[in-house]
């Protein structure tokens, strides 16, 4: 990779027998917004500590803009802008003091600071509310103005601890799409840990999916389904105007394609099997022998399929593992039916 910003090298951390970051390797360029997606206690928080020099690996190395977060915490604090998971203010202040007041904390000019908070606070949305007290604010709002507070020392990189927990499902969009909004006009690097699946999956360049430790995976969203689901028959479902009684009365007119392998019919709808996309030929073939058609979807798997293929392709592998997989999978997904 060209100019990777974050470098994680064998990254190790252990807490007495326990393994909460395992040989971690990741690199991720500038510009890109990364998601770690994981379920509870996978590891995301102890990385983010160890890439801030928080918290020291146990082993391996973790190299931010070009320094070791070990040896040169500070610089790496001088450019890189963290909001953990809870974010704190001072209530009885208003949002632009709160700024202010964070602004002066990281060194900006005395004369710049209120016109840098403005303009902050405008970035983020929140213009209209810049004299209201912090403490009257949403869920959503104060996660705005923590997102401001990181923003207003105009980092290079931008590190967002589970940054959507406790928003509701709209404000969690708008506020992923303001992240992704900043990365391309600042061209700012955003790594964000999340186990929102959906909305992470709009707004990331890249995911990594980690479980125990481990990155189990990475890549975009279509190469992670292209590796895992490679093998797995393409999928196109056919809307049909008319009930057809069962696939055999399809099947004559659909038998001359090569790669349809197996054909289903429910109601209106025919499901197709296929070994390659040959959605048209389907398509032509139906029309051709006067089937109406009300709609054709190809199958594409989404983040929530990949996740649970990677995680049960896993759950397998560590079964006898002490770190009981299935204790993540409960809790993975208790977290997720609690959203
Ligand atoms: N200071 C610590 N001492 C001992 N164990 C710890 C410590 N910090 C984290 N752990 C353990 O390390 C593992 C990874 O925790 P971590 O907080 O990094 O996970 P996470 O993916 O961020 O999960 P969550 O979403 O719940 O914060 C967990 O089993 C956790 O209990």
């Amino acid at each position: 990779m060209k100019d990777p910003v974050i470098e994680l090298h064998n990254l190790t951390k252990c807490y007495g027998k326990l393994k909460a970051v395992d040989e971690l390797s990741l690199q991720i360029p500038k510009g890109e917004v990364f998601g770690l997606l994981g379920p509870n206690g996978a590891g995301k928080s102890t990385t983010i500590l160890m890439m801030l020099g928080l918290t020291e690996p146990t082993s391996g190395s973790a190299t931010v803009l070009g320094f070791n977060a070990t040896k040169n915490p500070i610089d790496v604090k001088r450019k890189v802008g963290y909001m953990p998971d809870s974010v704190g203010f001072y209530n009885q202040l208003t949002a632009l003091e709160n700024l202010v007041y964070t602004g002066r904390l990281n060194g900006i000019a005395a004369g710049e600071l209120r016109r840098r908070a403005m303009e902050t606070l405008s970035q983020v949305g929140l213009e209209a509310v810049i004299h209201k007290k912090a403490g009257v604010f949403s869920r959503g709002m104060k996660q705005r103005l923590g997102l401001a507070q990181v923003l207003i020392k105009q980092p290079e990189i931008i590190i967002l601890d589970e940054p959507t927990l406790g928003i509701d499902p709209s404000g969690v969009k708008e506020f992923l799409l303001l992240i992704r909004q900043q990365s391309r006009q600042q061209g700012l690097t955003v790594l964000l840990s999340s186990h929102h699946l959906h909305q992470v999956q709009q707004v990331c360049d890249r995911v990594g999916i980690f479980v125990g430790g481990k990155l189990l995976a990475e890549g975009s969203i279509d190469t992670l389904s292209h590796n895992l689901f490679a093998s797995d028959p393409f999928l196109v479902e056919v809307e049909l105007e008319d009930t057809i009684a069962d696939a055999k009365a399809v099947a004559p007119v659909l038998k001359e394609i090569q790669f349809v392998k197996k054909i289903q019919a429910t109601g209106k709808q025919l499901t197709l099997s296929c070994e390659q996309d040959v959605t048209a030929d389907i398509v032509r073939q139906l029309v051709v022998n006067n089937y109406a058609i009300t709609g054709v979807h190809r199958k594409r798997y989404d983040l929530d399929e990949i996740y649970q293929r990677y995680f049960e392709d896993n759950l397998k592998e560590q079964f006898s593992n002490e770190k009981s997989s299935g204790f993540f999978h409960r809790s993975f997904f208790r977290k997720r039916s609690r959203q």
